[in-house]
């Protein structure tokens, strides 16, 4: 089996993956792994639609009482959508290019997991791999259902739950190398109800349009500012995702309008403070909310395992990583239950785009500072 990881990542894209995964691509996945000496334990969970999910721990054990350093992703890929140049699920090289859908977010990524795993002895440590078929949806079964069986096999004694976590999202902005995640803000999606008298438009009083009143209660919470940032933090937003009546005739007034929120909030807020806020808002409008908090806002301050990491990316690159806690939450909203987690990975610029693309050098690159961090945090000392 090549460890080339352009070959690798080539592999994985040829399998279409889009969210919930189960199935070929995870089968790719263990065939890279077994030959190195991996355990591998996979799990499939949910119905539809949230599932079914696909999630895969594979483990090789280092010496009795040696550190266990893990590397997570996922195999799931958000969907193609339009005006690709080539076919998104068939690997297109072309010039210094790597195209396909999940290059950068985050087949890439895994491949160069692999490639380095590839290159570090087994009696330097105790390494894993979490990967799971949901990431970019509800994750309802991903991440977080895997780290109870990872919980539940540790806890039969057939491996053990890792001391330090590299997520390999893409971080990186303008090169490889340029930023690496500490921490993440947190998310709430809130669905807003108002309730009102369906009747004919031209008899306005024997009605209650629900129309104006969604219209204020989101103009009151678009005008929030819910803050200015904070040390590690930029500022939290609100945005309005959605607004539906679904009213197809032009005489009747509706009986009901809805809307969406997504709230991303850093660590002057939580996640429930949010929703009550929401609610009370939606309330005085006579309106109703309903929330789903996908995870709250985290930090791994920085410490030894941030600056080994900044370590073996300068080794690598010569680029010193910004620490940062911008854009997006990911999986490390789960991870961090186990150990201090930290998040570095390819250039995001053509994530979740069309024609989505991987510098081929930034793969091989990428594998050899993946190698240098498993290797410094399997020689760590115990906190
Ligand atoms: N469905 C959940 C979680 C969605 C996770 C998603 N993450 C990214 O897009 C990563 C991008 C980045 O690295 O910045 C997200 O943040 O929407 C939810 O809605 O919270
Ligand atoms: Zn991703
Ligand atoms: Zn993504």
């Amino acid at each position: 089996m090549s460890a080339d990881p352009v070959v690798l990542t080539e592999r994985l894209i040829d399998c279409p993956s889009v969210t919930p995964a189960t199935g070929s691509v995870f089968d790719v996945l263990q065939a890279m792994v077994v030959p190195m000496g991996f355990a591998v334990h996979r799990y499939i969970e949910g119905e539809a639609p949230d599932g079914p999910v696909e999630n895969l721990f594979a483990i090789r054990q280092g010496p009795a009482g040696s550190r266990h350093f893990a590397f997570a992703g996922h195999l799931d890929v958000v969907p193609p959508g339009q005006g690709w140049s080539s076919a998104p699920f068939t690997a297109e090289r072309r010039g210094e290019l790597l195209y396909g859908r999940g290059a950068v977010d985050m087949k890439g990524a895994i491949a160069a997991f692999v490639a380095a795993l590839a290159d570090i002895p087994q009696d330097a440590g105790t390494i894993s791999l979490i990967i799971t078929g949901d990431e970019e949806g509800p994750a309802r079964y991903g991440t977080a259902a895997l780290i109870e069986r990872m919980r539940a096999l540790a806890g039969a004694g057939e491996g053990s739950l890792p001391d330090l976590c590299l997520v390999g999202e893409p971080t990186s902005v303008n090169r490889l190398g340029d930023m690496m995640k500490i921490g993440r803000r947190g998310s709430v999606n809130i669905w807003l109800t108002v309730d009102g008298a369906q009747g004919h438009v031209a008899y306005p009083h024997l009605a209650d349009n629900p129309i104006p009143r969604l219209i204020a209660m989101l103009a009151e919470l678009d005008a929030l500012v819910l803050d200015e940032g904070s040390d590690w933090f930029q500022p939290s937003n609100l945005e309005i995702t959605d607004i539906e009546v679904g009213n197809p005739a032009t005489n009747v007034i509706p009986a009901q309008a809805r809307a969406r929120l997504s709230i991303r909030f850093n660590d002057l807020h939580t996640g429930q403070g949010l929703v009550d806020r929401v609610s009370a808002i939606a309330s005085r409008h006579g309106g109703t909310a309903r929330a789903v908090i996908s995870g709250e806002s985290f930090i791994t301050l920085p410490g030894d395992f941030s600056s080994l990491i900044a370590h073996a990316v300068e080794t690598e690159t010569g680029v010193t990583p910004e620490l940062s806690t911008t854009g997006g939450t990911s999986d490390a909203r789960f991870l961090r239950a186990l150990c201090p987690v930290v998040e570095f990975g390819l250039c995001n610029a053509t994530m979740h785009k069309k024609d989505e693309a991987v510098a081929m050098e930034d793969l091989r690159v990428l594998a050899r500072i993946y190698r240098r961090i498993a290797l410094a945090a399997l020689q760590q000392p115990s906190a």
